[in-house]
């Protein structure tokens, strides 16, 4: 099941529905306190304990955590920043029996637990503030920001001020997009989403693991999907995807290119097309699946006259690299409809310009725009259709920031498409099998490490 992601304006929908249905907003945060001190106490045990707690509701969920972890016989120490200001943070803190310290002489603790700011925060933390929650942080051995880490910006991942790094973020009722984009995903080591009740229906969903297929008996190698990967002068690129969409579970893959290069799996056919008229020759088989292009291309008048061949042929279309550059040039109005795109940041940039909102709202505009599936790149990478949905993938290795990986990753993309032909589901599960054939691969990895990965990364979902 893919996990919802919600904006703080979805979230704050979805409790309204909830209380519209009868549930008071105070019997949420007390399921929002149970659920988070449930994990904590799993966690942490009998360790002494400071609960930070703002002026609003997250400020409210840090009071119930404080009353329930103290219920356990947990040593808890609570520290307020100034007055609760919404009803239910002031009935939370009433119905803590404690007493409540000032954050600012608050004393570290070997346990902390952040409920200073949650979805309401709208502006940088005060120098003092975030001072003070990042040397509490770094002197508990167990720390958890409930809901969001404070000083981070809900629906963009951004640090509105310095943040500390967390063991744990524990996400109330929904994933928030600051869960999964960076740099503020990057400040939670584990993160776990806790269940409050609250139906989180959403088109933006966490990357979740594909379900894969076997080929039938009945399986043929065209039925299978005939991937043609576009090249140029340059072989190592095309070749790579060749490589990868060949280990991704299409059933033959040709290259069209233009270099002499005569290497790499037998199994890949090469086609040697000099000019773009030879090259729409080979694009003539109507067995054809999928046709890639941009790994390897170039950018000069023989790689466009190549590029304009394939956006003409009426396969179904990868583009990638240099076929991105190009088209940055002349225009995504030479885009065919439902290609997939996979642009990294600089091409994402040179194709759409400068986009406002989050990376998920970029890919979202980039997708309706371009009328095709765009992965958008990078540490956090997140892959949206024209219809809106979006999935997002955090935590890839970023040990995939060496040459080629990109190439691999289009060479899965193509590969996943040809065998199952839906763009949005083969761009998501090409994304998932790429993170785990680098999780697989480990450390200092080059790209064609990737691909001998591939094969176990499909088994694992079969
Ligand atoms: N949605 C749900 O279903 C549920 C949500 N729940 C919880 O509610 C949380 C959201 O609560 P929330 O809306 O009250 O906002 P919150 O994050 O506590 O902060 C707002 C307060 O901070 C203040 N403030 C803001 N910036 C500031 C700054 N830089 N420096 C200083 N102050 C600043 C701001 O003041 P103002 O801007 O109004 O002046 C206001 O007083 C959510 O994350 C989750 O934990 C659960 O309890 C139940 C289910
Ligand atoms: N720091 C990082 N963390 C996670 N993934 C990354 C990181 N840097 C790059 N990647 C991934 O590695 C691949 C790099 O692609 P690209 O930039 O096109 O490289 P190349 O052109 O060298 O093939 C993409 O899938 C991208 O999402
Ligand atoms: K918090």
């Amino acid at each position: 099941m893919a996990t919802p992601v919600l904006t703080a304006a979805g979230m704050r929908a979805a409790e309204q529905a909830v209380i519209a249905s009868g549930v008071p907003e105070y019997e949420l945060m007390e399921r929002a306190g149970a659920a988070a001190a449930e994990i904590i106490w799993r966690a942490g045990g009998l360790r002494d304990t400071l609960v930070l707690c703002g002026p609003g509701n997250n400020g409210g969920d840090g009071f119930v955590i404080a009353r329930l972890l103290r219920a356990r016989g947990v040593p808890v120490r609570v520290a307020a920043l100034g007055d609760s200001r919404t009803s239910s943070a002031i009935q939370a803190r009433a119905a803590w029996a404690g007493p409540v310290e000032a954050f600012n002489d608050a004393e570290p603790a070997a346990q902390l637990v952040d409920a200073l700011f949650g979805t309401g925060l709208a502006r940088e933390l005060d120098d003092g503030i975030a001072a003070q929650l990042h040397d509490l942080v770094s002197m508990a051995s167990h720390s958890y920001a409930i809901d969001l880490p404070s000083g981070v910006e809900t629906d963009s991942g951004a640090l509105l001020s310095p943040v500390p790094h967390f063991g744990m973020g524990i996400a109330l009722g929904a994933l928030k997009p600051a869960h999964l984009l960076f740099p503020a995903a990057d400040r939670m080591t584990r993160l776990v989403c806790a269940d409050i009740g609250i139906a989180a229906n959403s088109s933006i969903c966490r990357l979740a693991p594909p379900s894969v297929y076997a080929p039938g008996t009945e399986a043929h190698k065209y039925s299978r999907g005939l991937v043609a990967v576009v090249g140029g002068e340059m072989a190592g690129a095309s070749l790579l995807a060749s490589h990868a969409a060949a280990r991704s579970g299409a059933g033959m893959v040709r290259r069209i290119a233009a270099d002499a290069y005569i290497g790499g799996p037998d199994a890949i056919v090469t086609d040697f097309a000099k000019t773009a008229t030879e090259v729409e020759h080979s694009l003539q088989d109507k067995r054809l699946a999928v046709v890639l292009v941009g790994p390897g291309l170039g950018r000069n008048k023989d790689a466009q006259a190549r590029l304009d061949v394939v956006l003409k042929s009426g396969h179904p279309l990868v583009l990638d690299a240099d076929a991105l550059n190009i088209l940055g040039e002349i225009g995504i109005a030479h885009l065919p409809q439902q290609a997939i795109l996979t642009p990294h940041e600089a091409e994402f940039t040179r194709l759409f310009g400068q986009l406002p909102g989050s990376k998920i709202d970029r890919a979202l505009d980039a997708a309706r725009r371009s009328r095709c599936v765009v992965v958008y790149k990078g540490a956090g990478t997140v892959i949206a259709a024209p219809d809106g949905r979006a999935a997002v993938a955090s935590h890839g290795s970023s040990w995939l920031s060496t040459a080629g990986t990109g190439d691999v990753l289009a060479g899965i993309v193509a590969s996943r498409l040809a065998v199952m032909r839906d763009g949005f589901q083969a761009a998501c599960e090409a994304v998932w099998l790429h993170g785990e054939a680098a999780r697989r691969a480990g450390a200092a990895f080059i790209a064609d490490d990737l691909i001998e990965r591939l094969p176990e990364a499909i088994a694992s979902r079969l």
